[in-house]
This record gives C-alpha cells, structure tokens and sequence, in this order.
C-alpha cells in the first residue's frame, strides 16, 4: 500500500519504520511550510502533525480523493465540518484522539466503570495525563475521549482543566520530559480511591495502530472511528 505521511515528527517517524515493516510504501513525507504538496499518488493518507495544519492536511486529501487516518489532536472544534467535507466528498476519514490497542481497551474499560459507578454515592472522579514536554495541547485528546466516555455513562456533564466541581471532571495534565503518554481515572471517596491507569512505554502501540486503521481505510468511503477498525 501506498502511504503519505503527514507530519514527519516523532510520530511520523514511528509510522513509516512500521509500514515498511508490514511492507507498504512512504510515497510522500510532509513537513513544516510544505502546503503545496500532492498527496493524490497515495492510497491511504495518514496525518500526525501539528493541531493548526490538521484541518488543511485533511482536507486536502478529501480534495485528492484519498482516505485518510488522522491522528493529531487539539483541532477537534472543527471535527464537525471535516465530516460534512468528507461526506460531500464522499471521503474516507478516521479520527482517533489515541490509536493503540491497549488505550482503546482502556476506552472501553473506563465506560463500563463509569456505568457501575454512577449510582454509588461519595465517589467523586478526577483525571490525571501526563505527557512530555514538547506537547502543544492540553489536556491530551486521550483524556478527552475518557471524560467523554465518562458523561456519557454518569450526571457529569463537562470536563475542566485543573478545575471541577460537582457537575464537572477535573483533568490535571503534567508536562514530564520524555513521557509517552500516561492516563488515569481516579474514583475518590473519604475511605478509598478507586483508579484505572493506562501507561504507554514508547510510541510504537500509537503508530502500530495508526498503520493497522490505514490498511482497513483503504479503499473505503465514510466516517469511522477504531471502534469500527478494531471490532471493538
Ligand atoms: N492519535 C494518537 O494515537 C496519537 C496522537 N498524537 C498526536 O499527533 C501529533 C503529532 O505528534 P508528534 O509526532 O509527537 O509531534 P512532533 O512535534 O514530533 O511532530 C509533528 C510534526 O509536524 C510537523 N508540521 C508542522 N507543520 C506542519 C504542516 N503544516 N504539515 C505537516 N506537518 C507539519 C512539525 O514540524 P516542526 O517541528 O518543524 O514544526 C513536526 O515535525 C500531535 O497532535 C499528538 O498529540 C501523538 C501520538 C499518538
Ligand atoms: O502528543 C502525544 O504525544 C500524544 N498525544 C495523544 C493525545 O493527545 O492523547 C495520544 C498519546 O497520548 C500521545
């Protein structure tokens, strides 16, 4: 398969020694101030840059009629109109705030926690990320996925960095040089806290998936999430 990295950071990187291992092809590397690039020699776009060049990355492979799999976060306000483009386009498009196996497990282990937790009294729920120091977001788009799924399954309604109160999750996100990305759910009540941690070791579970959710992508149109590319 034919792939076009966009963003050649440290997740670009991960991604391409990973496709050449499961025995694709980087036809095109994108990088800072490159906006006149042709990504249509491509079958699969896969786009881990940075959050203000996500939306013109995307739509530019709308534009070239290729899917693409995006993985930057901190962009997310325009989530909403990349999939009304993609539709209009009839593009392929999937976005996932984390692509690993092990996180999206987590996702779904947080879910069902939130569910058995919600009717039990005195427990309030926070939530810690920590990630290395050159992140340009926070909280993580990691975090924001699990206090998601927290509102959906509980009476909190919204999430708050460093802030919370009855109604809200508290996210506190540290910046810890060199961490890949740490995630954890705290239950606390005045006798015990009750939490669940994710802890990525480095950055290859993220670019495995990245590369795994660009294969299923290829060749098809619609919005998905890797609920859909992992059966989950
Ligand atoms: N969904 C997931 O599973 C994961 C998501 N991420 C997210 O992926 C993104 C990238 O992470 P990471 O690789 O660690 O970050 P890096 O900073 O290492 O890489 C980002 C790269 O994008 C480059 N860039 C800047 N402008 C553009 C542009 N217009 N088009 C293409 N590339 C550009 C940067 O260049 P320069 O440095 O010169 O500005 C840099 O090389 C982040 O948003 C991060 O949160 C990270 C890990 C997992
Ligand atoms: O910037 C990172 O490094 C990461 N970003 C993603 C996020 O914001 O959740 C995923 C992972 O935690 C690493």
């Amino acid at each position: 398969m034919k792939i076009a990295l966009l963003g050649y950071g440290k997740m670009g990187k991960t991604i391409e020694k990973i496709a050449i291992e499961r025995g694709h092809t980087i036809v095109l590397k994108v990088d800072k101030d490159d906006t006149n690039y042709d990504v249509s020699q491509a079958d699969v776009a896969i786009d881990f840059s940075i959050p203000a060049a996500a939306v013109n990355n995307i739509t530019n492979c709308f534009n070239a009629n290729v899917p693409v799999v995006s993985g930057t976060t901190g962009w997310l306000d325009h989530y909403e109109a990349m999939v009304s483009l993609c539709k209009d386009k009839k593009g392929g498009f999937i976005y996932a705030s984390n692509y690993s196996l092990g996180v999206n497990l987590f996702f779904e282990i947080n879910k069902k926690l939130a569910k058995m937790m919600s009717p039990v009294e005195g427990y309030d729920v926070s939530m810690e990320e920590i990630h290395h120091t050159e992140k340009l977001d926070a909280p993580s788009g990691t975090a924001i996925t699990l206090a998601e799924g927290i509102i959906e399954n509980t009476n909190k309604n919204n999430w708050k960095l460093d802030n919370g109160n009855l109604d809200t999750i508290r996210i506190t996100a540290k910046r810890i040089d060199k961490v890949p990305g740490t995630h954890t759910v705290t239950y606390s009540s005045k006798v015990d806290d009750i939490e669940i941690k994710h802890t990525a070791h480095n950055r290859s579970g993220f670019a495995l998936g990245a590369v795994i959710a660009a294969e299923w992508l290829k060749g098809k149109s619609g919005v998905f999430s890797m609920k859909d590319v992992l059966g989950l």
